[in-house]
């Protein structure tokens, strides 16, 4: 089963507060015991494989067992739907094929993912906004809920939507001279609660609430320091590397005690999502289809362009 697969939340909506509650828990429950069963699958012999999507491929090392997901939409891994369906479509092959592990990386050369590609929700209608957004959710909550152990080798910049899919890793090394952050404020747009998990996971509350609200953009050496990257490496290689000694240091433990702990740390705020998802979506509908939201987004990618040309 897929992480993101639904709860019958529509039917939970029209339950009280005690049956939904019920409800989420049933859905951890079988979550966790899919989550169980693909555990107890992975002590199986390894595969090699090496495949693709439209816009990602995955990786299977032959000695470690680790998959490495590498994103590749140039110029800079703009999220778009293809690339969103694409990356739900690789961790599910991830999960699937035995693999120790994941590395979520970018063939781009400076950029691991700029984020949303703000032309999906540029001059669009409805129903498109609708795709985007959900299919923004599914991806985070894919890697999120993962039960396989994650890193991301960030080997370039990852603002807005580019920070969401590293902070959604366990285990994050970056290059030099690059940033990371959660820039929305600064784009005068509010992340909701479940965008900033993965970042409040791994920074202390203070520092995030300030980081948050400034729409802060940390250097790598910055984003070292307070904790939101785990290690510098000079190179990708280098990040590639180094992703795979946290991977294998969990070769002496047990897989599915292993994963059963991480999605323990992870399901209150998995299950606060489910309860959100369809509201969060109408939310974003809502926002993204202002007048003055829809025209500060022009005038973003004026400049985005503009000082691509100079
Ligand atoms: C104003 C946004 C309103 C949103 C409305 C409501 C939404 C609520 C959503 C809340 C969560 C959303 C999160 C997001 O992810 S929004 C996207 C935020 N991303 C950014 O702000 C990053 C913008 N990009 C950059 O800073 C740089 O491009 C980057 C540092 C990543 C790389 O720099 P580099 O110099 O290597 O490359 P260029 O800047 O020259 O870019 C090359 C071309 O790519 C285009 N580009 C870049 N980023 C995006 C993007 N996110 N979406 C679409 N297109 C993008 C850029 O325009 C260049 O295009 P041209 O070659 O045609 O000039």
């Amino acid at each position: 089963m897929k992480l993101s697969s639904r709860i019958p939340f529509r039917l939970a909506l029209k339950q009280t507060p005690e049956q939904r509650s019920s409800s989420i828990d049933t859905y951890q429950r079988t979550m966790l015991h899919s989550n169980l069963l693909r555990l107890v699958a992975r002590g199986g012999p390894k595969r090699l494989m090496s495949t693709a999507t439209k816009l990602t491929t995955v990786e299977v090392n032959d000695k470690t067992g680790i998959a490495t997901l590498t994103m590749n939409r140039p110029p800079v891994n703009s999220q778009n739907v293809q690339l969103l369906e694409d990356l739900q479509k690789s961790i599910t092959e991830i999960e699937n094929n035995k693999s120790r592990g994941l590395i979520l990386t970018s063939a781009m050369s400076n950029v691991f993912s700029a984020g949303l590609d703000i032309h999906e929700m540029y001059n669009t209608n409805e129903e498109r906004l609708r795709i985007v957004w959900t299919e923004l959710q599914n991806a985070w909550i894919a890697l999120y809920g993962s039960s396989l152990p994650t890193a991301a080798a960030i080997n370039g910049h990852a603002p807005a939507g580019g920070c969401l899919l590293a902070t959604a890793c366990e285990y994050r090394v970056m290059v030099p001279n690059c940033r990371i952050g959660l820039n929305e404020t600064q784009l005068g747009i509010i992340a909701p609660k479940w965008l900033m998990s993965g970042f409040l996971n791994v920074l202390p509350k203070r520092v995030a609430e300030r980081a948050l609200t400034q729409g802060r953009m940390f250097t790598t050496q910055e984003a070292f320091e307070v904790g939101l990257v785990d290690e510098i490496a000079n190179s990708k290689e280098e990040a590639l590397e180094k992703c795979s000694a946290f991977i294998g240091s969990f070769a002496k433990v047990n897989s599915l005690a292993r994963g059963l702990t991480k999605l323990q740390f992870r399901a209150e705020n998995i299950k606060e999502f489910e309860k959100i998802r369809e509201k969060d979506v109408a939310n974003f509908i809502a926002l993204a289809s202002r007048p003055e939201i829809q025209k500060d987004m022009g005038i973003y990618l004026e400049n985005l362009k503009k000082k691509g040309k100079k």
